[in-house]
């Protein structure tokens, strides 16, 4: 069966935001959701890794927040976002637009399809473009060693070039171009730290169908990016982001496109606990680690607690560039709790953990 889009001025138009891990999402969510643009958005984060974290990063703000950690957004809980979206059509009238933020390593074809196959959010909402970050560092190299780089690019309709700090203009020539070659059709802008003009990225009305059935002819048909696998799948079922095993129900004749999965099935995260850190063993630990593994880190992030620092510090890493800052006051009510999350590929467990652990303040 297949479905369209019906337009109609009632429809809450929704941006999906993606990009690979790190690329600058949630620092430009955060500008959306500090500029007075005099919209109200609501948002659903979902993020990849245990300790949920990224809720802690961004900016708080009067938007309504809606995490989704159950699982990766265009996996496992597709079923949560049409949910989700379904209870934010009940209060129709408090927001004007929706923000889905996925996870750096989300395929966004399903979490895009989720806003036309589904009857009731079809009805309600309209995807208004997909708009991709890119790490204008790291990208090329990404576009190397995984498939969701590409993946992400070639779906979207609007492309952040961003981090152009971080390269000379020989590379953003030819980042540009390899972008362009994958895809021709998007707007592409470039960006320091996120920094666009938020009418640039919201409310386009950029979402082609037309592009997007010639790119993937069957993206209307439902279950052509679920994941309902039969006896016969070969999947390697752990998504490792989770080290659990997904409950997936297979049909003999699984034939999806597993490719989109592949590399996220070598990226594994670790999520390590403690109280008070110190700072004194902590920073030399963070740059060792980095500087060492730093080609395998896909990103790393973190809320710490310092002994006899009254706030929280936040620490983001993307391959070897770290950068970290004090965030705000511990609340009364909170626990002084620190949590870091790698995502890597190939990163020896045991000893992050271990190494971690004896960083903790005595
Ligand atoms: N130098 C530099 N750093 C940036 C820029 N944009 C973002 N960053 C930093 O890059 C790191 C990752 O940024 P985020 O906005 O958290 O990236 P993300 O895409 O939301 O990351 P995930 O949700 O983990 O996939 C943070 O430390 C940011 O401060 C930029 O333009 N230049």
């Amino acid at each position: 069966m297949s479905a369209t889009q019906e337009d109609s001025p009632s429809q809450i138009p929704v941006t999906v935001l993606t990009g690979y891990l790190g690329a600058g999402k949630t620092t430009l969510l955060n500008r959306i959701l500090t500029e007075h643009h005099g919209q109200r958005y609501a948002v659903i984060v979902n993020e990849f890794g245990e300790v949920g974290i990224d809720n802690d990063l961004l900016v708080e703000s009067d938007e309504e927040i809606f995490e989704m950690n159950n699982g990766c957004i265009c996996c496992t809980v597709r079923g949560d976002l049409i949910r989700t979206v379904q209870n934010l059509m009940k209060r129709r009238g408090a927001f004007d637009a929706i923000i889905v933020e996925t996870t750096g390593v989300a395929d966004p074809a399903p979490v895009a399809q989720t806003f036309f196959m589904d009857d009731d959010v079809r009805a309600a909402a309209k995807l208004d473009a997909v708009v991709a970050v890119v790490d204008a560092r790291h990208v090329l190299q990404r576009l190397e060693d995984t498939s969701e780089a590409e993946d992400q690019i070639a779906f979207a309709d609007v492309i952040l070039v961003n981090k152009i700090d971080l390269v000379t203009d020989a590379e953003l020539a030819a980042v540009e171009a390899r972008i362009r070659r994958i895809n021709p059709y998007a707007v592409l802008h470039r960006s320091e730290r996120s920094s666009v003009e938020i009418s640039k990225v919201l409310n386009r009305g950029a979402f082609d169908l037309d592009r997007i059935l010639s790119l993937d002819p069957h993206f209307l048909q439902h279950g052509h990016h679920d994941h309902e696998c039969g006896p016969d799948c070969d999947r390697d079922h752990d998504h490792g982001h989770h080290d659990h095993t997904h409950d997936h129900e297979c049909g003999p004749d699984c034939g999806h496109e597993h490719a989109h999965h592949e590399d996220r099935h070598s990226v594994k995260s670790i999520s390590l606990k403690a109280g008070d850190l110190d700072p004194d063993m902590f920073f030399p630990w963070i740059n060792q680690v980095t500087q060492v593994q730093g080609p395998n880190i896909l990103r790393l992030k973190g809320i710490l607690a310092f002994k006899d620092d009254p706030q929280r510090y936040v620490i983001q890493g993307v391959h070897m560039i770290v950068e970290g800052d004090h965030q705000r006051d511990w609340k009364d009510d909170e626990a002084r709790e620190s949590r870091l999350v790698f995502i890597g590929r190939d990163l020896n467990w045991d000893v992050l953990r271990d190494s971690f652990n004896a960083c903790a303040a005595q």
